[in-house]
């Protein structure tokens, strides 16, 4: 039997409880006289249902087991120098020498039998169970290596509260810290994001407005220096239209997969407000000055694909097969060395991290001074009047 074919089918198979049936009998057979034949032939369909790849040193034991166990000791010539896999399945199966073949039987089967039992406590939960506690405005869950951040305001376009923002930066906390290799920001429902949830601007004290725009420009301060600091790869997954501070920090992002429905619209001058997100410098750079100044400063909204073009998103996909196409695509991903591709992000971004920081507070300090004008009152004046909308 072939390496390949000894673990074929790894993700194939049963369910948990039978899982867990077959490993405790085969947890049973173990501690008895010795492995049968039957125990054996058990043990191998068995490593067939395993759901997580037990790891190619842990393969080539298995392999040389069951050589050992079906035609005694090694008693083919060593492969070439060049043919590595054969050659390190061959080393496997030689080094056991003269092993019994019950002994290697009954080894293949405890060995199956330990793998099955890790196997099935670290079987895959459903997403209500792997959602991460802790979040209101968010549902965070991690599989397959990826982190996913998906805010959760569908009713609300998931505009981005207060709390919100906070919870953004909670999250991306702990997934620069988690064992995930790539991080995902995506939304909820029909839209990506509407931006700032122009609530925000409600309910302030007469008299505390410049406090209130102080610590707002603080806010946006931190949360834009997230994603500046991020170390991981952030890829966006944008699921429907995203306007304002959604859009303005995908220049911070790896990669930007967008749904054909999905639109980019940055309407700042409307909102008597200025561009944040270090859109300032990351547009210019990425689409150009002609085509920045159209969106940032005239509030052209752009379709995905004029989007794709002009370098803010990496690739669109058809709406219809959108979640299916990216998670394929993510999930590859997330299987490159993880190392590796942190210390390639870092080595991209790194030179620019210091500039991208003083872009980022100069850019909230003139966004401070807009929030207090007439100009902008009156733009969340009207939304909130709902005699406009963008
Ligand atoms: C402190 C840090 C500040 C950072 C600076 C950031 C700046 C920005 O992000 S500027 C961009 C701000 N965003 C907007 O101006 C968008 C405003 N919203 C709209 O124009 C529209 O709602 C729409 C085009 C996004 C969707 O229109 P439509 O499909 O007709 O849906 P509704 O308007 O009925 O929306 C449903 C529901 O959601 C509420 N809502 C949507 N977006 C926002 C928002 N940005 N802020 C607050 N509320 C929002 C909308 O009011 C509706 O609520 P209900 O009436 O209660 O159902």
């Amino acid at each position: 039997m072939a390496l390949a074919g000894a673990v074929r089918c790894w993700r194939l198979g049963a369910g948990p409880s039978s899982l867990q049936m077959q490993a405790l009998s085969l947890h049973m057979s173990k501690t008895a006289m010795g492995a049968s034949q039957k125990d054996f032939e058990s043990a191998m369909n068995q490593v067939k249902l395993l759901k997580k790849d037990p790891g190619n040193e842990v393969k080539l034991k298995l392999y040389a087991l069951y050589k050992q166990t079906t035609e005694g000791p090694c008693n083919t010539p060593r492969p070439g120098v060049f043919d590595l896999i054969n050659k390190a399945k061959w080393d496997a199966w030689n080094a056991l020498g003269n092993l019994p073949k019950e002994t290697a039987r009954q080894n293949y089967v405890d060995l199956v039998s330990d793998l099955s039992s890790s196997d099935s406590s670290s079987q895959v939960k459903p997403e209500a169970d792997r959602k991460q506690p802790g979040y209101e405005t968010l549902v965070v869950t991690s599989e397959d290596s990826i982190t996913k951040i998906m805010m959760n305001r569908p009713a609300k376009k998931n505009a981005l509260t207060i709390q919100m923002y906070r919870e953004i930066m909670l999250a991306l906390e702990a997934a620069s810290k988690d064992d995930s290799t790539i991080i995902v920001l995506t939304g909820n429902g029909d839209y990506y994001s509407s931006g700032n949830d122009l609530m925000n601007f409600m309910n302030i004290p007469p008299g505390e407005m410049e406090k209130e725009a102080k610590n707002g420009a603080i806010l946006l301060r931190d949360f834009v220096g997230c994603f500046i600091d991020f170390p991981k790869p952030l890829v966006a997954v944008i699921n429907g239209p995203a306007i304002g501070i959604s859009v303005t920090i995908l220049g911070l992002f790896d990669l930007v997969y967008a749904s054909d429905r999905a639109t980019f619209h940055t309407p700042f001058t409307h909102l008597g407000q200025s561009p944040e997100g270090c859109s300032s410098y990351t547009f210019p750079k990425i689409m150009g000055q002609a085509k920045a100044a159209e969106m940032l400063m005239f509030g052209k909204k752009l379709t995905a694909r004029e989007a794709c073009a002009q370098g803010l998103v990496t690739e669109v996909f058809p709406d219809s097969t959108f979640q299916k196409e990216v998670w394929t695509r993510l999930k590859a991903y997330s299987k490159l060395p993880r190392n590796t591709l942190h210390i390639s992000k870092q080595s991209i971004r790194n030179l620019e991290k210091e500039k991208l920081h003083a872009v980022n507070a100069e850019e909230n300090s003139v966004l401070q001074e807009r929030w207090l004008s007439d100009e902008c009152i009156n733009a969340v004046m009207s939304f909130l009047s709902r005699k406009a909308k963008l």
